[in-house]
């Protein structure tokens, strides 16, 4: 798949800031926010609910098929709370993002969600779940782990992405 653009993955545990940035780093390139847990939900490519965790059970296959037009002429910004699931060639950069604990557990209680669920996204992100699958997903050097605590550290991210992907476009001209 020739890209003019590149498709860049932000990953990490929720409530890491992932949305956040996204949001602020397609409107600076022009890019596509794909926010997956939203079209898990409007496509619904999902087999319905996991009550005991909350969450929707992804049908893989329906979301690579629903997403793949979507992506594959790139100027994509995807957001999702794992990255196991899409195809390796896909993406040109895969972000993880990372938040202490203390910084983490208030922006989950704010959500409103519940102890049990709250513990296990805290658990995951000190256990470096979403960091290990990416590394194990991606090739080595298109994934970085980068903090994301502070508004600070959100409009760093940003502007480093800004510059990769000039770079990126540069070298792929
Ligand atoms: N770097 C940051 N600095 C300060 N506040 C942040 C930062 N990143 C996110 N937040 C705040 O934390 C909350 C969670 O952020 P956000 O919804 O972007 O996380 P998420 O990783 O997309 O979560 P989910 O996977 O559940 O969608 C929001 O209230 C957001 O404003």
């Amino acid at each position: 798949m020739e890209r003019t653009r590149p498709n860049i993955l932000l990953t990490g545990t929720p409530g890491t800031g992932k949305t956040s940035t996204s949001e602020e780093l397609a409107e600076k390139l022009g890019f596509k926010h794909l926010n997956v847990s939203e079209i898990v939900k409007s496509h619904n490519c999902h087999e319905g609910r996991d009550e005991e965790f909350d969450t929707y059970i992804l049908d893989d296959d329906k979301l690579i098929d629903t997403m793949e037009p979507m992506v594959e002429s790139g100027g994509c910004v995807v957001d999702f709370h794992t990255c196991d699931v899409f195809p390796e060639r896909w993406f040109d950069l895969v972000l993880v993002l990372r938040a202490n604990t203390d910084v983490l557990f208030d922006r989950l209680t704010e959500r409103g969600y519940s102890d049990k669920k709250r513990n296990e996204n805290m658990e995951s992100e000190i256990m470096q779940v979403v960091v290990e699958e990416a590394r194990e997903s991606y090739a080595e050097e298109i994934v970085h782990e980068v903090q994301s605590n502070t508004v600070e550290d959100m409009d760093s991210n940003v502007e480093r992405m800004v510059s990769w992907v000039a770079a990126w476009q540069a070298n792929n001209a």
